[in-house]
């Protein structure tokens, strides 16, 4: 697309008037599922949303969220917020970082690139670590691909590798990370056997250490650097096995919370700090839960906390997690091109924009949600408000979050008048199902009900129109289940809790007194997706949507 004025200009469509203010709510986790006793929406009271769905099937409907509609290697891929609200800002579907890192491994080009020589260039007098998540949830990293990766490396002249390995839980089941670390052990045994000195050095569970995001809490980041780069931690172990199940035991362990630990040597002497010369590479695709580390590793001027030590290393990330900031400057697969997003032709077209969410799904409705870039595209058109979130507890402790100030911060400026488009994410069903507690995650649903409530009043009283949906299923399955359907027992008989996402369906409601009385969904697209959704609040702004978004799910029959 040029950068002329023209080529941003949108049609107007043929029967849909600008000027209306339209809401667009995205319910984070927040998927279709049978009512049952595991289904925290259907358990909680949620009117409103309940009541949208008696407008089915011409203002209510469900759309898909995961696997290929959403850019994933299979349909077996659970959906997540990144390509979530990727697919919803950007109208059209991309190839996501899980599937262009599984093609560049296929093809062995993640090997030919500017990234990995230069990792590669550490490899005769240096050590390579691998940061990141261990486990095979494909949200934010897998382990096959970092399994194909160490073997790749020392084909390549890796001599000494040390892995960081963060502990999962939340894509997938709790408890599952002693099988990830086995079988990653069992992998560097493989390597050791060739004569790579290759070891787990670090670990720690993702929520506690590493992996927050937004700069929500700069100390979740500063214990994995104690522990990946100066080798420092409360626990030390000498077989990375035996520490997960040792802090396991801990009163209220889990794998996203374990606390950081180092592998030591027989001399107690930590076995992978990271020094001068050595090479890094943080090995999850996803962006949001790296981009603090990876600033961290790159940035020279850096007041997030002290560093104490700041090792000359050659840093790439498994892709480059922020485009507008160049981070991380070296990667060894190119991200998705995700561009002319909607809300950029909004924007260009005049449309003023407002976004809103708490600090933990902020960048979802403007980074993801804009191709994953930062900032604004104009702005005298836009406004983003960040409402913080709380640090350092679990959100099963707080179930409203902070629903209720985005919904108050969202429906004010509904009520100014200033913008054309609010759009908004109210995270509680899906940060609160991560937890695994059900009942906090039937009031986290019921929260999220009430902020639903409150916009939709606000869009009442303006004349304006709405748009419901959401990104993933999550909070409406908490219970793992066989190929029947079932809820499954471990071996104790309790059941087993699921804190992931879902392949369920989400749904999509539209209403507002703004609709005019012929819209409805269309019935040829039974296969819509969350890509569909750009072009159908396209349309409720008077636009039609450019020629190669996915299509809009709405239509407009005389009445
Ligand atoms: O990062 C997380 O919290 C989970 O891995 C995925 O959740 P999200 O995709 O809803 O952010
Ligand atoms: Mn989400
Ligand atoms: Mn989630």
């Amino acid at each position: 697309m040029g950068s002329s004025g023209d080529a941003w200009k949108l049609k107007d469509h043929p029967k849909l008037p600008k000027g209306k203010t339209v809401a667009v709510i995205v319910l984070d986790g927040w998927g279709e599922a049978k009512p049952n006793e595991y289904n925290a929406i259907s358990v909680a009271e949620t009117p409103v949303m309940d009541s949208l769905k008696q407008g089915a099937p011409e203002h209510w409907r469900l759309i898909k969220a995961h696997g290929n509609a959403v850019g994933l290697p299979t349909e077996d891929d659970m959906g997540n917020s990144e390509v979530g609200h990727n697919a919803l800002g950007a109208g059209r579907i991309f190839a996501q970082g899980a599937k262009l890192v599984d093609l560049a491994l296929a093809s062995g080009k993640i090997y030919d690139g500017e990234g990995f020589k230069y990792v590669q260039e550490c490899f005769e007098k240096g050590t390579l670590h691998l940061i990141g998540l261990v486990s095979d949830g494909g949200v934010h990293s897998r382990l096959d691909q970092l399994l194909l990766l160490l073997k790749g490396a020392a084909e390549r002249g890796a001599k000494r590798i040390r892995v960081h390995a963060l502990t999962d839980g939340r894509d997938v089941l709790d408890g599952s990370s002693v099988g990830f670390m086995e079988t990653l052990e069992n992998d560097l045994a493989k390597l050791r056997e060739q004569g790579v000195d290759a070891r787990v050095a670090s670990g720690g569970g993702r929520m506690y250490v590493t992996m927050d995001r937004y700069e929500n809490d700069w100390d979740v980041v500063k214990r994995g650097w104690d522990a990946q780069v100066l080798g420092e931690a409360p626990h030390h172990f000498k077989d990375p096995i035996e520490a997960i199940k040792k802090l396991r035991q801990e009163p209220n362990a889990s794998d996203q919370y374990l606390a950081p630990f180092v592998i030591v040597d027989d001399n107690g002497k930590p076995v992978g700090p990271i020094l001068d010369g050595d090479a890094v590479v943080t090995f999850n695709f996803r962006a949001d839960r790296m981009v603090m580390l990876a600033k961290a590793l790159e940035y020279e001027d850096f007041d997030k906390f002290d560093r104490v030590r700041v090792p000359k290393i050659h840093y790439a990330g498994m892709l480059q997690y922020d485009g507008e900031l160049k981070l991380p400057n070296k990667y060894l697969v190119s991200p998705p091109e995700i561009d002319r997003t909607s809300g950029e032709y909004l924007v260009r077209n005049g449309v003023r924009t407002f976004a809103c969410s708490e600090t933990v799904k902020f960048g979802h409705v403007t980074f993801f949600w804009n191709g994953n870039r930062s900032g604004y595209f104009d702005e005298k058109l836009e406004e983003y408000v960040e409402i913080p979130s709380d640090s350092g507890i679990t959100f099963n402790v707080k179930p409203k979050m902070k629903a209720l100030e985005i919904a108050e911060r969202t429906r004010d400026a509904i009520l100014s008048h200033k913008f054309d488009q609010v759009r908004l994410n109210i995270p509680n069903s899906d940060m609160v199902g991560h937890t695994g507690d059900i009942k906090a995650t039937i009031e986290a649903c019921k929260a999220a009900d009430d902020g639903v409530k409150m916009i939709l009043e606000a869009i009442e009283q303006v004349g304006g129109i709405f748009l419901v949906t959401a990104d993933h299923g999550n909070a409406e399955d908490m219970v793992k289940r066989n190929k029947k359907g079932e809820p499954l027992l471990d071996k104790n008989g309790n059941i087993q809790i699921l804190t992931s996402h879902t392949l369920e369906p989400v749904p999509i409601a539209i209403g507002g007194p703004g609709l005019l009385p012929g819209v409805r969904f269309r019935t040829d697209l039974p296969t819509g997706g969350l890509a569909n959704v750009a072009a159908t609040f396209m349309n409720l702004h008077g636009f039609e949507a450019p020629s190669d978004y996915e299509p809009t799910l709405i239509e407009v029959v005389d009445n």
